[in-house]
């Protein structure tokens, strides 16, 4: 079903006061809002269009591309929603093929899909960058040098999966490795990092990167402890590598204030990395891997690391999932995929598995089999939902504050990487924002904890956007804690905790409850996932998928086993043309 809006009355702001014809039933029928029409209304007019079929399609490419598609699928949108008379297909695309407003390279109409401008450039840069990294000859490898290698690498945990994709990516300057978690990506990119260090015969400027400031964190520290155990039966290694910069992709192509999509780094200032690893790749949009590749020199490695199966970006894309779709049949694939999983418990994986299956069954079965690692609270009535998500939540809770009030900063940080609550919504009952409210609720029933202050000792945070002259980064974590009789807010950097009078941060919330899109690039021992009913739009595989594989532990899923069919039977579908882009080459 297509998402529709009701209009609450005859002045809803979605409601376009000016339209006629198509456009106007359309935004009257809750598919179209009053932006959308007012673009189209606005483009035919420059354009000299007023078919009203073109202009509709106009619109819902508008509508696509708010959604997080990168362009408009007709088939999609219209098969959807039966229910609306649509336009006549054949003779709807015969319109836009000769509309003046293709003609003009206003909209572009490819592969069966209409684009917005500014998106076909986009994807078609993407593409084109991607085929020409793949066209050129490949990077040489001194194979003897690298059989040596791999016998000093060889040793601890290197399974011969993670030494294939090891070896593939060596003979490569582009590589997508995927896998689930805790399938040993980042200790394969370790491995990885040695090997080409060690090739180059020497240090490589390499540069550990993450859409959010916490996994790029996670992915720095993760490869320095990995680069540790190599070391053992490797003594150089370390020396060897050095110690790559962890950064945000903001970061590492140069934010500006002046400007929110264009960077410092370009085709004309390209980065002077020698190797750039990206990790959590699926959260990465169209318009940051268009500036990404364009930023990299053409003769550097770019390692792209991630999970498919994974929610897309919040922005429009799904470059991700779309390169692994579209390579999968040409025989010089840059995917290397990692399949076995060596942290989660086997519960855990097992449920993983079955949603990446897409069988709703088997999740219904491995959740109904009693499980210590693995429970369901098949209820969605406020009072058992409350009732089972209370004890884990407010013990989490009132642990971070004891560590909080005891002047103990990283252990309150430690504290809340044990348990998380993860909710699909950020409002309503299923929202973030209610169980915030709850937790503290109940976590303020003790006498004991105050909780007068918006700051209060023992506030878990979370970072919402970066700040460059703070120092604080969109995903990092926090906790306010007594310091000398004062609330002072701290945040888990890469190098050490940052410190701050409370009133800096503004872009913080609170994090008792988190929603499954933020908790992207973070796991923790305990999870609990509170899902929607089954008619909210949010619910899908992708997000259901998300928020179990967070869990390294135990999992407690909360929801009706309607939810959890609705979540197992809905794709997060986005329209794109990349994976065709590139499949066709
Ligand atoms: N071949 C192996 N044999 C045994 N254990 C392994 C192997 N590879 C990795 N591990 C262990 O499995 C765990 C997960 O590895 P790693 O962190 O590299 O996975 P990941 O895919 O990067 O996880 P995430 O998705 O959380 O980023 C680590 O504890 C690691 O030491």
């Amino acid at each position: 079903m297509t998402e529709l809006f009701e209009p609450t009355s005859e002045h809803d702001w979605r409601l376009a006061t000016r339209a006629g014809g198509l456009l106007a039933t359309y935004n009257e029928a809750g598919v179209l809002t009053a932006p959308d029409v007012h673009v189209a209304t606005r483009v035919g007019g420059l354009g000299g269009e007023d078919d009203e079929r073109v202009l509709l399609a106009v619109a819902l490419a508008v509508r696509a591309v708010r959604r997080g598609s990168v362009c408009l699928d007709l088939d999609t949108v219209t098969t959807a929603a039966p229910e609306l008379d649509w336009p006549e297909r054949d003779a709807w695309v015969a319109a836009i093929e000769g509309s003046p407003l293709v003609a003009a390279g206003v909209v572009r109409w490819e592969l069966g899909l209409l684009y917005l401008d500014r998106y076909h450039r986009l994807e078609t840069q993407v593409h084109d960058d991607l085929a020409a990294r793949l066209d050129q000859a490949p990077p040489p490898v001194d194979e003897a040098r690298l059989a040596e290698a791999l016998a000093k690498v060889g040793t601890g945990h290197f399974s011969d999966e993670q030494r294939d994709a090891v070896v593939a990516a060596l003979h490569r300057r582009t590589t997508i490795l995927t896998g689930g978690p805790g399938t040993g990506k980042t200790t394969t990119v370790a491995r990885l990092l040695a090997l080409l260090a060690d090739q180059a015969g020497g240090r490589l400027a390499v540069a550990l990167a993450a859409p959010t400031g916490k996994a790029a964190t996670r992915l720095q520290e993760a490869v320095a402890a990995e680069l540790t155990v190599v070391a053992q039966t490797w003594p150089d290694v370390t020396d060897l590598v050095g110690r790559p910069d962890g950064l945000t992709l903001h970061r590492l192509l140069g934010w500006r204030p002046d400007n929110a999509t264009r960077f410092r780094h370009d085709r004309s200032n390209r980065l002077k990395y020698d190797v750039v690893v990206v990790d959590e790749s699926s959260m990465v949009e169209l318009t940051m891997m268009g500036r990404l590749l364009e930023a990299l020199r053409p003769e550097s490695r770019l390692v792209l690391v991630g999970d498919p199966q994974q929610l897309t970006s919040v922005g429009a894309g799904a470059v991700l999932s779309d390169l692994v779709a579209g390579y999968e049949q040409r025989p010089d694939s840059p995917v290397a995929a990692l399949s076995r999983n060596f942290r989660s418990e086997e519960d855990i994986k097992a449920l993983a598995a079955a949603l990446r299956a897409g069988d709703a069954d088997a999740v219904v079965d491995v959740l109904r089999q009693p499980s210590d690692q693995v429970e369901w609270v098949d209820a969605s009535d406020e009072a058992t939902v409350e009732a089972a998500l209370r004890p884990d939540s407010l013990a989490a809770a009132r642990a971070v504050w004891s560590a909080a009030v005891a002047e103990d900063p990283a252990a309150a940080l430690a504290e809340l990487d044990r348990y998380r609550l993860l909710c699909a919504h950020r409002e309503g009952p299923y929202g973030v924002r209610r169980w915030n409210h709850l937790v503290e609720r109940w976590l303020g029933e003790d006498p004991e904890v105050d909780l007068y202050s918006q700051w209060y000792v023992g506030r878990p945070l979370l970072v919402t956007s970066n700040d460059y002259a703070l120092d604080v980064y969109n995903g990092e974590t926090g906790v306010v804690v007594r310091r000398e009789g004062r609330a002072r807010a701290f945040v888990a950097g890469s190098e050490r905790l940052k410190e701050f009078a409370p009133g800096r941060l503004d872009a913080v919330e609170t994090m008792h409850a988190m929603t499954i899109h933020k908790s992207q690039g973070s796991q923790a021992d305990r999870v609990s996932v509170l899902l929607p009913d089954e008619g909210s739009r949010l619910l899908t595989r992708e997000l259901f998928y998300t928020a179990v594989t967070r869990a390294r532990q135990h999992v407690r899923v909360v929801g009706s086993e309607a939810a959890v069919r609705a979540a197992v039977a809905t794709r997060a579908q986005r329209a794109t043309g990349l994976r065709l882009r590139l499949a066709e080459r």
